[in-house]
């Protein structure tokens, strides 16, 4: 009886433990993403600046996952700095202005800058579509095409669009990093597992 409860306490603390997951939010210069991480921590719209070096919060907004989300600076001048953030990432969160068509480019060739980084390798991705509330934002198919999401083949990923000002569209993009970063820890620790008994 003692070893059935102790085993029943063992099973409810497991359900009710939460995963920490580390969480890297990277885009070009001012697509949103210090606007987004406030939003989600205070639910406010803050006024920014343009960010130099990072900012780092833990954020719950989804049941059962604390995210540590970083959000580093996106200023060309110092992007270089990005790939001193990516070792312990469990999930990469890429913003883009989906205003800014002549950057589309631009924030393509930075995003596989990111994902052919070694320390990335099966990361999933959510892309954030940010700035919706634009007469003349791209729409996310258009965002998708631009950043070319369909050559994504060794990890999962997912576009959401989204108004950092409002919040629309962030606690979903929050719940697909989480389902993405559930799945993808699982799979990693089966991985370990599996090497440890060969
Ligand atoms: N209209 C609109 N403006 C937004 C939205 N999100 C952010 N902004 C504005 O875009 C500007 C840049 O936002 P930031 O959050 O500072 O951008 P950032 O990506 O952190 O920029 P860096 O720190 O330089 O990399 C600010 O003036 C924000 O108010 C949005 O969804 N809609
Ligand atoms: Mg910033």
């Amino acid at each position: 009886m003692g070893q059935l409860i102790s085993k029943l306490n063992t099973l409810v603390s497991g359900l009710s433990r939460s995963v920490a997951a580390n969480i890297v939010m990277l885009g070009l210069d001012a697509s949103g993403k210090t606007t987004i991480l406030y939003k989600i921590k205070l639910n406010e719209t803050v006024k920014t600046i343009p960010t130099v070096g990072f900012n780092v919060e833990t954020v719950g907004p989804i049941k059962g996952i604390n995210f540590t989300v970083w959000d580093i600076g996106g200023q060309e001048k110092i992007r270089r700095l990005w790939q001193h953030y990516l070792k312990s990432a469990d999930g990469l969160i890429y913003v883009v202005d989906s205003n800014d068509k002549d950057r589309l480019c631009k924030a393509r060739e930075e995003l596989y800058g990111i994902l052919n980084n070694e320390n990335m390798r099966s990361v999933p991705v959510v892309v954030i579509a940010n700035k919706q509330d634009l007469p003349d934002a791209m729409d996310l198919s258009t965002v998708a095409d631009g950043l070319d999401l369909n050559r994504i083949k060794q990890r999962q990923w997912k576009i959401q669009g989204a108004c950092a000002k409002t919040g629309d569209g962030l606690f979903e993009s929050m719940k697909a990093m989480s389902d993405l970063v559930k799945s993808y820890i699982n799979k990693s620790l089966l991985e370990e597992k599996r090497d440890q008994y060969k």
